[in-house]
């Protein structure tokens, strides 16, 4: 059983964390206006210039796809460990921000959030050498003279929306299949945990590669913008009615989508 408290003198649990402040940075919403909040993120976007920046941010994820350095094995377990050391060194930020966003602590915040997605980045790590791997397939009349077998490619820029129950991990997990896949990736967290969306975008360029692995924060206006760039998958976790959204905006490129409604 997890203790519920610290055994005596030392750091504390994660989960014993205090109400953290308020984090710093532009364009934080303040806490009491959640409802504010709801009602702004039907607003249009007003600033070309954000526009462009995001077309900015695909574009290069798509370049830096194309150099290929996000092909070999060793690449990806590299970013993967990096990852991993993020969560490791930065999980007492995580469940600052959970608190501050949710009112989520505790063991059940920590297993759900933090330990969930160390346990996917071990996994993962663990086993892609030999998930990787060509994998071999039975010879037919055509194939005879040749060697057959199935070898596995990344798709190219992935674009991962979250939502805002499960802030982290439901960003976190999407961005391990595909980093372990050798794509690039736009992660866009759910703009009503605010405060784990601003700490995710801060987090992932000091630990991983900055322009395969972007971050774009922001709500309805954002996301609608970014859903008319082309990807070559969404991994979508959400309500069922913007994940109509999704895969209409998803089938005028003819993009796969996976959707966690
Ligand atoms: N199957 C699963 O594993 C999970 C499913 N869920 C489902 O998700 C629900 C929570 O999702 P929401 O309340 O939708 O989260 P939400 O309000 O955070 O929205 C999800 C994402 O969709 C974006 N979005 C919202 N409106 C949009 C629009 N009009 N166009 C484009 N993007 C838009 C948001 O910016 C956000 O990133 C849960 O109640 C559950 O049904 C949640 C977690 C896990
Ligand atoms: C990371 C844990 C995800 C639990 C999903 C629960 C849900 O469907 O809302």
């Amino acid at each position: 059983m997890m203790p519920s408290k610290s055994p005596g003198p030392g750091p504390a649990l994660p989960w014993e964390e205090g109400s953290p402040p308020a984090m710093a940075g532009e364009g934080l919403v303040p806490a009491c206006s959640r409802h504010r909040r709801l009602v702004e993120r039907e607003a249009p976007l007003k600033c070309p210039a954000a526009m462009e920046k995001m077309q900015q941010v695909v574009g290069r994820a798509r370049a830096a796809f194309r150099s290929g350095r996000s092909r070999p094995l060793e690449f990806r377990i590299q970013q993967l460990k990096a990852l991993q050391r993020m969560v490791q060194e930065k999980e007492k930020e995580i469940m600052r921000t959970l608190k501050a966003d949710l009112n989520k602590s505790g063991p059940n915040a920590f297993t759900q959030e933090i330990l969930g997605v160390l346990g996917a980045l071990a996994l993962t790590i663990e086993k892609l050498p030999s998930w990787a791997d060509p994998h071999h397939v039975k010879k037919d009349l055509l194939t005879l003279r040749d060697e057959a077998y199935i070898s596995y490619e990344p798709l190219g820029v992935v674009l991962v929306i979250g939502a805002w129950n499960y802030p982290f991990a439901l960003v976190m997990q999407p961005l391990i299949g595909a980093i372990a896949a050798g794509n690039a990736v736009v992660v866009k967290p759910s703009e009503v945990s605010e405060n784990t969306a601003r700490l995710v975008a801060e987090l992932l360029p000091l630990y991983l590669d900055k322009d395969l692995y972007a971050v774009v924060t922001g709500g309805v206006p954002e996301t609608t913008e970014l859903l008319t760039q082309r990807f070559d998958h969404i991994f979508y976790t959400g309500n069922s009615n913007v994940g109509r959204i999704v895969m209409a905006a998803a089938a005028k490129h003819l993009t796969p989508v996976t959707l966690e409604l």
